[in-house]
């Protein structure tokens, strides 16, 4: 099955000079190397990392300075983040946006992008930047489909109509003018020069990885099947068009797993083939997908986590087939009861991290192509501060983003407890690699 590998991007070797030491993330086989040494990693995703390091109204850089510091001491060595959001009426979309209109940009948004790859680095963190979004809380998808179609947006947050919304967003694929804006994108993106370092992004080795999106889809588990050829097409030359443009980093597609190609295994597999897709990603949400009821945690957990078991080890196993890393870059689960409050309980949590960091850190130790996993995602110093939870323009970013209550996945800067289980299965990766 389609074999891949990034050799090493050292400087060619002269007689007198041995090869420099690449800083990027390269993949030999089915595993990244960092300065010659097997990379594995603790994450976590910040999709608003461009906005607190803004210096215009979305920004706080002393916050996100100190919680930088925060994760690194919590041995978290990748942040997956957010590249690109679009102005969108959809109710639920992260306001302001860095796209104002087609090939028009917030250049206090983008120049946060900048301070926030700037300070990542002072912390040797490696980002993975996904540069569109299926979901509707950044525009997305969604959003390019109403700008060259069109056709007004259709909201999930308005019609409760998921799959609707998820067989629009996948139109997205086969609106040409709509490809042609988003690697208009890519481009600005991957060929943008940090106004901090004075680095170009494409030979910043910061960034580990461009993604092609958050969670793209085929569609809806309905209808999704009939998009594979038009979707494993989209993948296949998406990643070559990014990988033309920035050769020295790594290409993924920010898909869930099969649970995210309409729960057709094989189109998992079929759309991930492709030489210029580097590894695999895939996410796990238990409580979304129904495996697991916080409000009935006692009764659902031990069914959940071996729904969870069977769905970790599987992709692992694919990885293997396919000669590729992968990486569990999404997963979470509610605080006690479902709740969102910051001093609600996390004993269901703690014991899930647990169970997920074990298992990875297991299968790794064995040889198993999985490098790491990115939580979702880090809430820190941020607080809800409405009485249903929601967001609204102005409050505070959090990891949950604006469509879900503000502390129903996300990590609080006091929730100790998993800090510390998190703290803990950093070391046993990095131990890995030494
Ligand atoms: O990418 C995502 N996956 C699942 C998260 C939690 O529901 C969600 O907030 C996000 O859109």
């Amino acid at each position: 099955i389609g074999a891949c590998s990034k050799k090493p991007a050292g400087a060619p070797v002269s007689q007198a000079s041995a090869p420099a030491v690449s800083e990027f993330v390269t993949i030999e086989g089915t595993q990244f190397r960092l300065r010659g040494k097997p990379y594995y990693f603790a994450g976590t995703n910040i999709w608003y990392g461009g906005y607190l390091g803004s210096a215009g109204p979305t920004g706080d850089r002393d916050r996100l300075v100190r919680e930088l510091d925060q994760l690194k001491a919590a041995g978290i060595t990748n942040i997956r983040i957010l590249g690109m959001s679009e102005a969108s009426e959809l109710k639920r979309a992260v306001r302001p946006a860095s796209m104002t209109e087609p090939g028009k940009y917030d250049e206090q948004l983008l120049a946060g992008l900048d301070f926030f790859l700037a300070e990542m680095a002072k912390r040797d963190m490696k980002a993975v930047i996904y540069v569109n979004n299926f979901w509707q809380w950044s525009g997305g998808m969604s959003q390019y489909v109403s700008w060259f179609t069109g056709k007004p947006v259709v909201d999930p947050d308005v019609t409760r109509d998921w799959n609707t919304f998820m067989d629009n967003s996948a139109l997205f694929y086969a609106v040409p003018a709509a490809q042609d804006a988003y690697r208009e994108v890519i481009r600005t993106l991957v060929t943008r020069r940090n106004t901090l370092t004075g680095k170009l992004y494409s030979e910043d080795p910061t960034i580990m990885s461009w993604q092609l999106a958050n969670e793209p889809r085929p569609g809806s588990d309905a209808n999704g099947r009939a998009n594979a050829e038009i979707f494993i097409r989209w993948i296949d030359e998406t990643a070559a068009f990014i990988g033309s443009l920035a050769p020295n980093q790594l290409v993924s597609t920010g898909n869930e797993g099969w649970m995210g190609t309409a729960g057709d295994k094989d189109l998992f597999v079929e759309s991930h083939k492709s030489p210029n897709v580097d590894y695999l990603t895939y996410h796990m949400w238990a409580a979304n997908w129904s495996w697991f009821d916080p409000k009935d945690a006692e009764a659902t957990y031990d069914s959940a986590w071996t729904k969870a078991q069977d769905y970790l080890n599987w992709h692992i196993d694919i990885a293997k087939q396919l000669d590729k890393p992968i990486v569990l870059e999404e997963f979470g689960i509610n605080r006690d009861g479902g709740a969102f409050a910051v001093d609600a309980g996390t004993a269901f949590r703690d014991r899930y991290y647990k169970a997920v960091f074990d298992l990875l850190h297991r299968r790794a130790a064995e040889g198993a192509p999985i490098a790491g996993s990115n939580f979702w995602a880090w809430n820190g110093a941020g607080r809800a501060t409405n009485a249903d939870f929601m967001w609204k323009p102005g409050d505070d970013f959090v990891g949950d983003p604006p469509q879900e209550p503000q502390g129903l996945y996300g990590i609080f800067d006091s929730d100790l407890s998993t800090i510390a289980i998190i703290r803990e299965h950093s070391a046993q990766m990095q131990a890995l690699g030494q």
